[in-house]
């Protein structure tokens, strides 16, 4: 039966995300209202600059104080597009102090704090929902929460930063460098101003601690994400993938330990083989790789940024907490029983493509090769390109102890006969 008193929403910021998420909110007003069994209305939306025209937003909503929206009493959503650590934290546990659930799309926030807000929102009895906050439109939050619930998920794959993505795109199919794809990406309005969060990999190691903590049933901070970005993957880099038969790409990876004990989550550029389906991920797109038991391997794609895309993510998470409003009851909340350590980097089992420019001479192949054989590394495939005296060496090795493979890089650089590292990259999806 259709409920006739409208559940209220204070919409916090107006920004790329927020504007969309007005603007659908009123287009699609009937809709939404049948798929809830009540109406929903805009009660208020704070922004920061009430000067900036915002084609389509009624302008008797708009308010700068977004904490007096919040504790107004009647709000039953908050939608939170603001973004950042403060103001948005205290803002989001003041809606759950007033009785209101919230939909955010802030992944900072989230990998940062989200033990806290859950248990601020469960105290409560309301919910905390987040779709928008890993790859936007990709329905990927949830299908783990709830699809895969009964399921026990070993890995989690996948390109989860459109910009990055982006750039790596424009380098390996132009030929073009990392600064001139980087200006392609802005012009465009896919890279920020400030594009630190995106290439040095911030944006990703959020989304990936958000993934690993629903997806191993343990609380996993941005701290315990191994981080490394992609400013300086070099055109020779992408040419040595060329070789290889592969390409490179930003991953975010997280994975159950062999054993069962203990995961780890991780994010970096690595070489994927063209086979692999995450290789053909073209732009600003995302695709994520989802192992599971019993399911066996899923794969979610889509577009995972943008104001359009991730404010469908925001009203899919909108209709369900109004839903559970509604009914009296609440989605589930954060699941993290499971409690499992996260291993630190070195103990992530990966393999390296290492591209050394050496001298060439009679033993320094040996010389190499021992050093490997010392630290436990076993070489899969040795390439060497000699020209004047000195030799492109390109080594690819078996899977091993990530610390052991940079000790051993380590190692080689100490050599005489190394002149240069040239490249290191992990290789991964084989
Ligand atoms: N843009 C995307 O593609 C995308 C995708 C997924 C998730 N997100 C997330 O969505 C959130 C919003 O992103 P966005 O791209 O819309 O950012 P944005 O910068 O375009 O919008 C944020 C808005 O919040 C306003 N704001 C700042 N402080 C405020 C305050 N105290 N009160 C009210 N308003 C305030 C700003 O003026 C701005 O207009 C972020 O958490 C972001 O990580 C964005
Ligand atoms: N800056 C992010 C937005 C989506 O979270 C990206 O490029 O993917
Ligand atoms: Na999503």
């Amino acid at each position: 039966m259709m409920r006739t008193r409208p559940l209220k929403v204070a919409l916090l910021g107006c920004g790329v995300v927020g504007s969309e998420v007005a603007r659908i909110m009123t287009t699609h007003a009937d809709d939404l209202t049948a798929r809830i069994g009540a109406p929903v209305e805009l009660a208020g939306i704070a922004v920061r600059r009430p000067s900036r025209v915002r084609a389509g937003v009624p302008e008797e909503l708009i308010t700068t104080d977004a904490t007096a929206l919040v504790k107004r009493g009647d709000i039953d959503v908050v939608v939170e597009v603001i973004g950042g650590l403060e103001p948005a934290r205290t803002l989001i546990t003041t809606a759950f102090e007033h009785g209101a659930s919230v939909v955010s799309a802030n992944k900072a926030l989230l990998a940062e704090d989200g033990a806290a807000l859950h248990a601020a929102a469960e105290k409560h009895g309301v919910d905390l929902y987040y779709e928008a906050a890993v790859a936007g439109a990709i329905p990927l939050v949830r299908p783990l929460r709830e699809s895969l619930a009964g399921d026990k998920v070993n890995r989690v794959l996948g390109i989860v930063n459109g910009t990055t993505n982006f750039i790596l795109d424009k380098m390996d199919t132009s030929g073009a460098g990392y600064s001139e794809a980087l200006d392609e990406a802005t012009a465009l309005g896919y890279a920020e101003a400030d594009p630190t969060a995106d290439v040095e990999g911030f944006d990703a190691a959020a989304k990936a601690a958000i993934l690993a903590g629903i997806a191993f049933h343990t609380r996993v901070r941005l701290d315990d994400v191994h981080r490394e970005g992609m400013t300086e993957v070099t055109a020779a880099d992408f040419a040595s993938a060329k070789q290889m038969g592969c390409t490179i790409k930003l991953l975010a990876i997280c994975e159950r330990a062999a054993d069962g004990r203990s995961v780890t989550a991780r994010v970096h550029p690595a070489m994927i083989p063209l086979t692999h389906p995450l290789a053909s991920v073209r732009e600003a797109y995302n695709a994520v790789f989802v192992e599971a038991e019993a399911a066996g391997q899923l794969m979610f794609y889509g577009p995972g940024a943008g104001g359009s895309p991730t404010a469908s993510a925001v009203l899919g998470d909108l209709v369900a907490v109004c839903r559970n409003k509604l009914a009296g009851a609440t989605g589930p909340g954060e699941s993290a029983y499971a409690a499992l350590p996260v291993s630190p980097m070195g103990e992530v089992v990966t393999r390296y493509h290492i591209s050394l420019d050496v001298a060439d001479r009679p033993g320094v192949l040996a010389q190499v090769a021992t050093v490997f054989a010392e630290h436990g590394v076993s070489i899969d495939t040795v390439r060497q390109q000699g020209k004047d005296g000195e030799a492109a060496l390109v080594v690819v090795t078996h899977r091993a102890a990530d610390a052991a493979l940079s000790a051993t890089v380590e190692a080689l650089r100490r050599l005489d006969t190394v002149r240069g590292v040239a490249s290191i990259m992990r290789v991964e999806g084989e």
